[in-house]
């Protein structure tokens, strides 16, 4: 008994004539619906049976499926609805990452590449010798200096470097023949090699500059990875000291810090997406 004097009280509220709010509510209630209200003037409840009634009617008005909706839609408007895309598919993303010696640079893109499979990983040229478990084509094209120097000739090298007596260089035909596949491209360099590419690639890449969370945590990282004799900790932590102050020139820095490998993943896919997503997109031509 309760819940139908209620329903019938809401509806009364509902249909009280000239309510500015009554129409504001239903800005394109069909003029068949209005002329309901007015069947209601009067300002006694709605008798029950009666608001029963609206319910049915409104339910036999609606159209039977959503396919004929769509059909009488496009039918008043005068056009068929369009199924392409609203805007264009994002650019080709080119990503420079780069961070001082131990920091976890080739530990990060490892685990981007098993996350992702829409990056295509440049594999850098490089004149130093080939250490054991290395393969090459994968970590690295194994040249030697002449070849290596020849490759420079023929402007084939987008930027080189000679890091601690080794060239290292990035092939252009790899970057250029991948974009056009459509997958962005991550390219992994040192300090020196960003400053590089931002001088060629300026605003058209995006560089995201990875950073331990402190000169301690990084010179641990360095001593415990075993790779590098004292003399060589040396000159890569006083590199990484000089190195911080680059940081300025990079559009994001992302913390890897100890035992958080995967939260400086995480960030540096939350760069690409944001990078995706953007209405200017970059626009890098190789
Ligand atoms: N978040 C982390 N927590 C703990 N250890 C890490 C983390 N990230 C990387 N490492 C370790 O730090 C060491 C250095 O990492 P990695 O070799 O990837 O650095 P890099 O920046 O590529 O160095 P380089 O430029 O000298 O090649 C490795 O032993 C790696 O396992």
């Amino acid at each position: 008994m309760f819940r139908r004097l209620s329903t019938s009280f809401s509806l009364y509220i509902i249909s009280k004539p000239k309510s500015p709010f009554a129409l504001q509510r239903n800005p394109i209630k069909s003029e068949k619906q209005y002329q309901r209200f007015d069947h209601s003037l009067s300002l006694t409840p709605t008798p029950l049976v009666f608001s029963s009634n609206i319910r049915m009617n409104h339910t036999q008005a609606a159209p039977v499926n959503k396919i004929e909706l769509l059909r009488s839609l496009e039918a008043s408007l005068g056009h068929a609805f369009d199924s392409n895309p609203v805007c264009p598919p994002p650019n080709p993303l080119i990503i420079v990452i780069s961070g001082p010696s131990g920091v976890g640079k080739d530990t990060v893109i490892k685990k981007l590449r098993e996350s992702r499979d829409s990056l295509h990983f440049v594999v850098t040229a490089t004149s130093r010798p080939m250490r054991p478990g290395e393969v090459n084509g994968k970590d690295y094209f194994f040249v030697s200096k002449e070849e290596f120097l020849q490759m420079v000739d023929k402007n084939e090298l987008l930027e080189y470097a000679l890091v601690y007596g080794d060239y290292k260089g990035i092939p252009k035909t790899q970057i250029r023949e991948y974009m056009a596949k459509g997958y962005d491209i991550v390219l992994r360099v040192d300090i020196q090699g960003a400053r590089t590419l931002r001088r060629i690639l300026g605003d058209s890449a995006v560089f995201v500059f990875l950073a331990a969370e402190s000169e301690m945590a990084l010179v641990e990282r360095l001593v415990e990875r075993k790779t590098e004799n004292r003399e060589e900790l040396l000159v890569r932590i006083a590199t990484a000291r000089e190195e911080v102050q680059h940081v300025k020139n990079f559009d994001y820095v992302v913390v890897n810090a100890e035992g958080k490998l995967d939260s400086a993943v995480k960030l540096v896919e939350s760069v690409i997406d944001a990078e995706k997503a953007k209405v200017r997109q970059r626009s890098a031509v190789i």
